[in-house]
């Protein structure tokens, strides 16, 4: 399973660059929001982020509401850079704007995907990734692993004539990760916080601590 990070953060995005593990960047409205960026800035930071992970595939978000506006926008956001990839949330507008796009060779992340029905359905249109969602899943009551497993079952008993690779979305824990590895997901997006908790474990700190104050007993020897 590869590893996406979900943030428009630039300095987190460098950060975990550095680490050495990731294979992609996801973005949506909200985190770009959540960076203070303004409406006239938001192509550039897209830009910015590209560049940070040249050839890795960054996800930009449309917010268009029709068909053809989303294929405007998608073209227009897939302009800025060779690694975008466009997202846009499961509906008939987006599945038509899906067709459109993929056929001109753009790539589009069809997102707010909860069921089996809408991931098969994006798939069929064209998407080459979809992000079903887990963590949200879980906050109204449900089992979002259950959910996830379910689509990736059905995408993967499948041919599309395409490549189409799942995206485990709304990631909040390390056990979100390994739940989505063992099921098979192509991919997690991962906040950088929920990234760093990946790669902590007690027992490793334990070992570390023990590691550390032997040491100092050699070096005191
Ligand atoms: O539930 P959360 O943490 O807001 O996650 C929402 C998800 O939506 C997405 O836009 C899905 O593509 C990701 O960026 C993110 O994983």
């Amino acid at each position: 399973m590869k590893f996406f990070i979900d943030t428009a953060d630039l300095d987190e995005i460098r950060e975990a660059m550095s680490w050495g593990a990731l294979s992609g960047v996801t973005t949506n409205p909200s985190l770009y929001a959540k960076t203070g960026g303004k409406l006239a800035d938001f192509e550039q930071h897209m830009v910015k982020i590209c560049e940070i992970c040249e050839g890795l595939p960054v996800s930009a978000e449309s917010t268009a509401t029709t068909t053809q506006e989303m294929v405007e926008e998608g073209k227009r956001l897939a302009g800025l850079a060779p690694n975008v990839v466009v997202k846009l949330p499961i509906g008939v507008e987006s599945l038509a704007a899906t067709k459109t796009l993929a056929e001109d060779g753009v790539a589009v992340n069809m997102t707010l995907v909860f069921s089996a029905p809408q991931a098969l359905l994006a798939a069929r249109a064209g998407a080459r990734y979809i992000s079903p969602f887990v963590g949200r899943v879980d906050d109204i009551g449900s089992d979002g692993v259950a959910s996830l497993e379910e689509i990736v079952r059905c995408i993967h008993n499948y041919d599309f004539g395409h490549e189409c690779e799942i995206i485990a979305a709304s990631i909040r824990s390390p056990y979100h990760v390994t739940a989505a590895a063992l099921m098979g997901a192509d991919i997690a997006t991962v906040p950088f916080g929920a990234l760093k908790n990946c790669v902590k474990h007690p027992l490793t700190a334990e070992g570390l601590a023990k590691f550390e104050a032997d040491w100092e007993k050699v070096k005191n020897a």
